[in-house]
């Protein structure tokens, strides 16, 4: 089989990935909904939005394969005014064109962004630094006004599982928070403490009450960012496989290296029920399975599900 993305120009695969949106909305129609909201998130919306009122910062981290995804539609109006770094975190997980796209998407709308990886701990020295430099600048402030400078409070919210716990221990370089591959661990909120300026809180992962977007909701179940048991991982798995194939810069080249499957007239859900017949007993769930997993772990290559909308 062969790939002809090389032959891509710029303009080229900049249209494959819009086209690939409205093709996203399309197959999302003939699927189960996604849904997840655990209560504990409904309480912790209502204490989050209580502590926001304390923060001086806020350190929001995405997932870096999806930075639109992973935006929660309420937080620009919870945040108002306060300062804000953006993290992307997982920047293993995306290729340096990825990467190249948001860094400039986001210089462009003069948003501080800051690429990330909470596992092995790259990019938290420069997040801390920008952290302690805007802290520096509240207690400027409060001089200026004649208050005594305090602590300055920094708060670190996001989607469950984006890695928001792992990057405040690579800040901390010790285990303060619980970080687990699994979304929706960290349950309450607690301050510790970094250096003599500035106070950290990790809070747990914050979804809308409604993940009205399906686009969104199926880039979040394919990434393990939301609970297993509010997506049905056969359909999931068989979009994943459809989008791949349309990345400009995946294709159906690595599926096929790695199963020896063609992807028959880019249907996901044949390719899973022809992986299901080949490697599981004709077990649906668990070729669903292997796929994402794969995907999850770089097996097709890193590559991010979303680029930045194009500007006309
Ligand atoms: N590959 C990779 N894995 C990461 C990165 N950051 C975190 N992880 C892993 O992602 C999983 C989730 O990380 P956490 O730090 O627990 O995420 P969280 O946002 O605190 O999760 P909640 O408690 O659910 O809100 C863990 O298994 C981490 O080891 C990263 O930059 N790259």
């Amino acid at each position: 089989m062969k790939n002809s993305n090389n032959l891509l120009d710029g303009h080229q695969r900049e249209g494959e990935w819009s086209t690939l949106g409205a093709d996203l909305n399309y197959w999302i129609r003939h699927i189960r909904p996604v849904q997840w909201y655990p209560g504990h998130i409904a309480k912790t919306e209502k204490e989050l939005k209580e502590q926001l009122k304390l923060m001086d910062v806020v350190i929001e981290v995405r997932d870096a394969r999806i930075p639109l995804a992973t935006s929660h539609p309420q937080m620009d109006a919870w945040l108002g005014n306060r300062k804000r770094i953006l993290v992307l975190n997982r920047e293993d997980m995306i290729s340096t064109a990825d990467r190249n796209a948001w860094a400039s998407f986001f210089s462009h709308q003069g948003i501080k962004v800051i690429f990330a990886n909470g596992k092995l701990g790259m990019g938290s020295v420069k997040l801390g630094r920008l952290a302690k430099s805007l802290a520096i600048n509240v207690n400027s402030k409060r001089r200026s006004k004649g208050l005594l400078p305090r602590p300055v409070r920094a708060g670190i919210v996001g989607y469950p599982n984006v890695g928001k716990s792992s990057l405040i221990n690579r800040l901390l370089k010790r285990r303060m928070c619980t970080a687990a591959p699994r979304p929706g661990v960290t349950r309450e909120l607690k301050w510790v403490r970094f250096g003599k300026d500035l106070e950290l809180l990790d809070s747990p992962g914050i979804l809308p009450m409604r993940i009205s977007d399906q686009t969104a909701a199926i880039k979040l179940a394919i990434c393990d960012d939301i609970g297993e048991r509010s997506y049905d991982v056969s359909d999931v798995a068989a979009i994943l496989v459809q989008m791949l194939v349309r990345l400009p810069e995946v294709g159906s080249e690595p599926l096929y290296n790695r199963y020896k499957i063609d992807v028959d007239g880019n249907c996901g859900k044949t390719f899973i029920e022809k992986l299901s017949r080949q490697l599981f007993n004709g077990d649906a769930n668990q070729a669903a399975f292997r796929v994402l997993t794969d995907f999850r772990k770089g097996r097709f290559g890193w590559n991010a599900l979303e680029r930045p909308p194009m500007v006309l």
